[in-house]
């Protein structure tokens, strides 16, 4: 009999993805959208922390289930508090060496894992038709970019739309609403973004919210339901053989 794996170390398996096949499911995609009417589709929001992404997503969200859309919120808050736990909130019920693995913090590497795993679950959702937003900080262009090409690869072009909430790092860290640059500014949180760590910003969003005195964030969330409206993703009956 061959020995256990030492712990902590994954045991040898080969390449499992071998043994990995994907199954077609019966009911399909264009079924479920038949059924909501209307097409499933995610919509990015990037930009620097206090930028407004919660608070203009919320508002939209509330705008299309008020219009009687299926649609969901993911926010980068509260993801972080499931599905992207830091390694603290886990190795209570999980142990250390579980935490030190999955958990995530905000190097660049975690916050590739987390954009990743948020990715993939957003296009699940938008694939069982769902109107699905997302909110995240998402610094770097390549990682938002490989969330469009998952999302448009299970779907179709135009399923992905990126809105960049571009609020000058000045206006963010005024607003501050949760004294997380007061804290970063002292040095007591390291890799801030703006602060002490990169954000790229996005070259061609399909929504760029460019900031200005006075626009409340329900005008931002009705200049993104026009966009989504004019790109058809919004309010455009979905036709049988459309997928
Ligand atoms: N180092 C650092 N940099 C940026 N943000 C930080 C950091 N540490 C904690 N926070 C808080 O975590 C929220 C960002 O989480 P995200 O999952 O959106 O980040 S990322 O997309 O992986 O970059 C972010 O939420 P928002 O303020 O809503 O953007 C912060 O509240
Ligand atoms: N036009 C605006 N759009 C969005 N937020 C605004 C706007 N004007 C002021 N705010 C305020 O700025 C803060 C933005 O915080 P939040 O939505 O949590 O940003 P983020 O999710 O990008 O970190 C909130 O306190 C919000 O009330």
């Amino acid at each position: 009999m061959n020995a256990p794996p030492p712990p902590n170390q994954p045991p040898a398996e080969g390449d499992v993805s071998k043994n990995i096949v994907w199954h077609e499911n019966t009911v399909s995609r264009a079924a479920r959208e038949r059924n909501l009417r209307q097409r499933g589709c995610v919509v990015w929001f990037t930009g620097l922390s206090g930028c407004g992404k919660s608070t203009i997503a919320n508002e939209l969200d509330r705008l299309l289930i008020s219009r009687g859309a299926a649609c969901t919120l993911l926010d980068g808050d509260n993801v972080r508090h499931g599905l992207c736990a830091p390694p603290a909130a886990l190795s209570g019920e999980h142990g250390d060496a579980f935490a030190e693995r999955f958990g995530l913090g905000f190097s660049p590497i975690d916050r590739e894992e987390n954009i990743r795993r948020i990715g993939a679950v957003a296009s699940l959702m938008a694939a069982a038709g769902l109107i699905t937003l997302a909110a995240f900080v998402s610094p770097y262009r390549r990682d938002r970019d490989r969330v469009r090409r998952i999302v448009e690869g299970d779907g179709q072009k135009g399923d992905f739309l990126e809105v960049f909430v571009d609020t000058p790092l000045e206006v963010c860290q005024q607003r501050d609403p949760k004294g997380l640059y007061k804290k970063a500014l002292a040095g007591e949180i390291p890799n801030f973004t703006g602060i002490s760590d990169p954000y790229e910003a996005p070259q061609q969003p399909e929504i760029h919210l460019q900031f200005r005195v006075g626009m409340t964030p329900s005008d931002a969330a009705e200049e993104i339901l026009q966009v989504m409206t004019a790109r058809g993703v919004f309010g455009t009956p979905v036709a049988e053989d459309k997928r």
